[in-house]
């Protein structure tokens, strides 16, 4: 269980507010307005954005303080953060080494990790000679060596087509459900949010509302929400 509690995410002269509890193993989709704060909420789990006040509990731990490496979860951004100077294996190797120093077990680990999303046969290319695609698939592979219970994707297939986009979701859906992790996800498109959310956490008016049933809320969506959809 992941809880924000009471808090207040500040980035530059912009602030927001959030309080929630989010459930393990659920899948949430962050939504709102350009500019409303969802990339801030993101920044603020992970520990890229301070915080004025409010504590973010990790199963009753207190995070607010712990490095974005120590936190219990793993980032994926639109660019997929992928380094162009190296392959495909010392990438997804990033994920469990960021020295590099990869043992037996872990190229084991991420030749796995590598089949699983579709690359086994591309592990020594450079990210470069990938589609764009692929590329998507090798920053998967890096969220599933890490293996931590929270995945966080910030639009991350926003620059594929619609086809490739459901592609990635499934897959995406795929992993969590064999890892038991939990899943936050910011997204502009709701169709992606009818396709894998269960919850729903509308960002808008300078809060982060508390999740809601994803189905439901696209069916009957409140005032704020319907504007936004249009
Ligand atoms: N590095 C920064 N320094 C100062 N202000 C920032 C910074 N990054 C974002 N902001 C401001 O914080 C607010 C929230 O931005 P954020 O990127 O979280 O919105 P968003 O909902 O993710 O938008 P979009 O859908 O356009 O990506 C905006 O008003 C933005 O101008």
């Amino acid at each position: 269980m992941l809880r924000l509690e009471n808090c207040e995410i500040v980035q530059g002269t912009f602030r927001m507010t959030a309080d929630m509890t989010l459930e393990q193993g659920q899948k949430y989709a962050v939504i709102g307005p350009s500019g409303a704060g969802k990339s801030t909420l993101l920044g603020a789990l992970c520990g890229f954005v301070p915080m004025a006040r409010g504590r973010i509990l990790h199963e009753g731990s207190n995070i607010t303080e712990a490095d974005p490496g120590a936190r219990p979860m793993t980032m994926l951004f639109q660019d997929n953060n992928l380094f162009p100077h190296l392959t495909v294996v010392l990438n997804v190797g990033l994920g469990i080494r960021p020295d590099m120093r990869l043992t037996t077990a872990d190229r084991s680990r991420i030749a796995d990790a590598l089949a699983r999303v579709g690359l086994a046969d591309q592990a020594e290319k450079r990210p470069a000679a990938l589609s764009g695609g692929q590329q998507s698939r090798a920053a998967l592979a890096r969220v599933l060596v890490q293996a931590q219970p929270w995945v966080l994707l910030d639009e991350p297939f926003a620059a594929l087509g619609p086809a490739l986009r459901n592609e990635m979701l499934d897959l995406v859906q795929g992993l969590v459900a064999e890892t038991g992790a939990g899943l936050i996800m910011v997204t502009h498109a709701p169709e992606d949010v009818r396709r894998i959310a269960d919850q729903v956490i509308f960002v808008g008016g300078g809060a982060a509302e508390a999740p809601r049933p994803a189905a439901e809320l696209m069916d009957n969506p409140p005032p704020e929400l319907k504007a936004y959809l249009g």
